[in-house]
């Protein structure tokens, strides 16, 4: 029987009042901190990060450590205007935790709190990571050195949330849960002009809609059907008025695919129709493609046999086997570094996505998450501690 030793819904809904963009979340961290040294705990040690401000460590030593075990939980929100109408929505204009980062931080504050008032036998390490919907922040957070010493995980765990599936429900899979991905900045350069006189500007309109539609063929063209991959460009601005011709466009978006090899491979395709449109448009193609934060999410395939086995065995657990998605996550990049796993836990609102703006996750979902990773970190130190005496 696991008891609750803070009040999750209450602290879910504190931080969904304060959504912050990725490499901003100051009073998001103030928060944690504060809740965190509420605990009490004596064997709680926490460590800043000097190049990552707002990411915050925590390290709960343990009784007999055999291992250390990392958690890590993304802190950031979407520029987003949340239209939930909830009492606690944002309070930050334009800002939403539309990809649940808020379930995301309270799950991994339900675990801490527990394990800070019953002490476990091997190390914990919470990671606290800004920036993961943009600048690749647990990238930067590895690079910094930050994961070093006592503070290096042998293992690292991660969840996200999922509206699709039944609220409280665990899923993953053996293998390659999401896609690795690539950002898209572009800024495209003609010369602007009057509406009536197209032939003496260059429009960026009409050479960015291109680029558009001719990115279209990468998946549908280039990629192997089997394989799959995704090219969205979800903003795209220019222009002031309908009868100025924009002399300027600026384009984001986002290349996915499951392998490295498949990704590199569409990057390569899209520089390439870039380079296209720059010459047959006459416009200056200023693209960049952001590389190497978001690698595809590989779980560990021995360490994920036993999550999923403990998950699946355990009658107090709704488990289910997960398909591969086309989200991203730089989690992925942890895993490149540290071995894990990152799970789905279902949030029940299947009429609206990830980043919708009337995403509204049931929380009972908390309670659920907090308890199976409780249950699994109580039973994975038992096994460390029994498998290091059988060897000794
Ligand atoms: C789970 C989720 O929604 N993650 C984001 C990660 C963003 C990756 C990167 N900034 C990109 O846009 O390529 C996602 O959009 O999948």
């Amino acid at each position: 029987m696991v008891e609750q030793t803070i009040d999750l819904q209450q602290v879910r809904r504190d931080l969904h009042a304060i959504p912050e963009l990725s490499l901003h979340e100051v009073k998001t961290k103030a928060y944690l901190k504060k809740l965190i040294e509420s605990l009490g705990c004596s064997f709680l040690e926490t460590r800043e990060v000097p190049a990552l401000p707002t990411a915050l460590l925590v390290r709960l030593k343990g009784k007999n450590p055999k291992k250390t075990i990392g958690y890590r939980a993304d802190i950031d929100a979407l520029p987003i205007e949340e239209k939930t109408g909830l009492p606690f929505a944002s309070s930050h204009p334009g800002q939403m935790h539309a990809c649940g980062h808020d379930i995301h931080m309270t799950v991994a504050l339900g675990i801490l709190a527990y394990f800070a008032s019953h002490q476990p036998n091997d190390n914990l390490v919470f990671v606290f990571q800004p920036a993961e919907e943009e600048h690749a922040g647990g990238k930067q957070l590895y690079e910094s050195g930050a994961l070093s010493g006592d503070f290096l995980p042998d293992e690292i765990y991660a969840l996200h949330d999922q509206p699709a599936l039944p609220s409280g429900q665990v899923a993953t899979l053996q293998g390659t849960l999401f896609a690795g991905t690539t950002e898209i900045h572009l800024t495209v350069r003609g010369q602007g002009g009057h509406a009536a006189y197209p032939h003496q500007a260059k429009d960026a309109v009409v050479a960015a809609a291109a680029f558009v539609s001719q990115v279209q063929s990468v998946v549908s063209r280039s990629v192997n059907p089997i394989h799959g991959g995704v090219v969205t460009i979800g903003s795209f601005h220019a222009g002031t008025i309908g009868n100025v011709i924009a002399g300027e466009a600026q384009l984001e978006g986002t290349i996915r695919a499951f392998t490295q090899v498949d990704l590199t491979m569409m990057q390569e395709r899209v520089q390439a129709i870039s380079d296209g449109i720059a010459l047959s448009y006459g416009v200056t193609m200023d693209l960049e493609l952001e590389q190497g934060g978001y690698y595809p999410v590989e779980n560990d395939p021995a360490i994920t046999a036993d999550f999923i086995n403990f998950m699946a065995e355990n009658p107090d657990i709704d488990f289910a086997e997960a398909e591969p998605a086309m989200t991203g996550e730089d989690f992925g990049y942890l895993l490149q570094k540290i071995p894990g796993t990152m799970f789905w836990l279902g949030v029940g609102d299947p009429d609206h996505s990830l980043h919708d703006a009337r995403l509204n996750p049931d929380e009972g979902a908390l309670d659920a998450g907090v308890k199976a990773m409780i249950a699994y970190l109580e039973w994975r130190m038992a096994e460390n501690q029994q498998n290091q005496s059988v060897a000794m």
